[in-house]
């Protein structure tokens, strides 16, 4: 019987969820689960710490669960298997923190109404952010619930990485560039000084490459600059987002083709990237496995942005130490890390292919002048690390 930290992490095509020991110094892992494929094909995976006790459940291929369902599945699981613990805290995922939230926070009513007016801002995550928030609020009030910021992270930023060049009027009241992915950022540059020393110490690009795909640059494990921007739609091409785009196409869908503030929406955020360009599917692993002509168009749009991000970002650093993987993607394509590696061979990067294979950690070769990783991010942790010292300081 043990006091649990239960976190949440709602992606735009996954929940992972964690319960975690809140009674040592650390929060200490006790089970890992998700669900993933929410809107394509569905699979449900839970385990212990040790990896010796787990449970999974799939859906057939094409059924649509979505969020609400993922959440529903997992409440009655963790019901189910209660055992006798007591919920001390609960840990959420915030995708946006907008201008007013830099750092974690406990969530009362009066800051959720404030959560939720950056609804427009991550129409992809902040309302499946905040439904579990509300529904414990309302079940479980005396239970403390911490919300973690992927914008925060990137506030480290200089002015300039964090601005857009529109008039003060209109940036001052916080249309300026945010990030997101910052959980998992903050996760890579807290492992990175012991794989990497001297790289963490310097200059790294970090490719969080998932469903939703950004890159960070890091300088001492700071944040200097990121793909994202003012919302999740910028930068990389992914999933289902196109990433950047020249801000004349959307005035012209609107003036010439006849769409609204709602249509674009629906296009930019749920209907372009991989699956827009391919008319096939948003999963990387789909795409990989396909032959089909609009499919190889649509992975190597993705390898060529991700090249041209990296060098605009080894600009803004003014130079490489290390290039790190981490993302469903990520950590999981071995082809995607290839092509990336090697595009980026005039960087100074040169690909150990056997270790590649193998999904590293370290994916280059003892000469290299810059060195490749891949990790495997731990958003979970980090949103553990922060709940556990949240609540222990409201406590103490
Ligand atoms: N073995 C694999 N090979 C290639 N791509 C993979 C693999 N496993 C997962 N992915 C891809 O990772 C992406 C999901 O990444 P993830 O980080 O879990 O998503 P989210 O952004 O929802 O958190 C999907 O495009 C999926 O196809
Ligand atoms: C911010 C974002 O795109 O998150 P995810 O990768 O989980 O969709
Ligand atoms: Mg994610």
């Amino acid at each position: 019987m043990a006091d649990i930290i239960l976190v949440v992490n709602a992606g735009s095509s996954s929940i992972k969820f964690c319960g975690f020991d809140a009674a040592g110094a650390e929060p200490r892992l006790l089970l890992k689960g998700q669900v993933e494929g929410l809107f394509t094909e569905p699979h449900f995976k839970v385990a212990n710490a040790a990896g010796d006790r787990s449970e999974e459940n799939r859906w057939p291929s094409g059924t649509e669960i979505g969020h609400a369902g993922a959440i529903r599945y997992i409440a009655d699981f963790l019901r189910d298997h209660r055992e006798g613990h007591s919920l001390v805290a609960v840990g959420h995922r915030v995708v946006h923190g907008g201008l007013e939230f830099g750092a974690p926070t406990v969530v009362d009513h009066a800051v959720l109404e404030r959560l939720g007016r950056l609804v427009p801002l991550a129409p992809l995550h902040q309302p499946h952010n905040l439904a579990p928030i509300r529904v414990l609020l309302e079940a479980r009030p005396d239970v403390p619930q911490v919300a973690c910021f992927d914008t925060a992270f990137h506030r480290s930023q200089p002015e300039a990485a964090q601005a857009f060049a529109l008039p003060q009027e209109i940036t001052a009241p916080g249309v300026r560039r945010y990030g997101f992915h910052g959980l998992s950022y903050e996760y890579i540059a807290s492992v990175l000084p012991r794989l990497a020393p001297e790289a963490a110490a310097g200059r790294t690009v970090v490719a969080h490459l998932g469903n939703g795909a950004s890159m960070c640059a890091l300088k001492g494990g700071r944040s200097m600059a990121s793909t994202m921007g003012f919302t999740a739609v910028d930068g990389l091409p992914m999933g289902t987002r196109c990433g950047s785009l020249d801000p004349g196409v959307i005035l012209y869908l609107i003036d010439e083709l006849g769409m609204n503030a709602r249509t674009v929406e629906d296009l930019i955020y749920k209907r372009s990237g991989l699956l827009g360009v391919s008319g096939l599917s948003s999963d990387m692993r789909v795409l990989l496995q396909s032959d089909d002509v609009r499919a190889r168009f649509a992975v190597e749009l993705f390898i060529y942005r991700i090249g041209r991000e990296l060098g605009s970002l080894a600009a803004a650093l003014e130079g490489l130490d290390a290039l790190v993987f981490t993302g469903g993607i990520g950590e999981h394509a071995t082809l995607i890390r290839d092509r990336v590696c090697r595009q980026a061979a005039w960087l100074g990067i040169e690909l150990d292919t056997a270790a590649n294979e193998v999904d590293g950690p370290r994916i280059s070769t003892e000469s290299s002048g810059v060195s490749a990783w891949v990790v495997p991010t731990n958003e979970e942790l980090m949103i553990a690390r922060h709940t556990f010292a949240v609540t222990s300081a409201g406590l103490a």
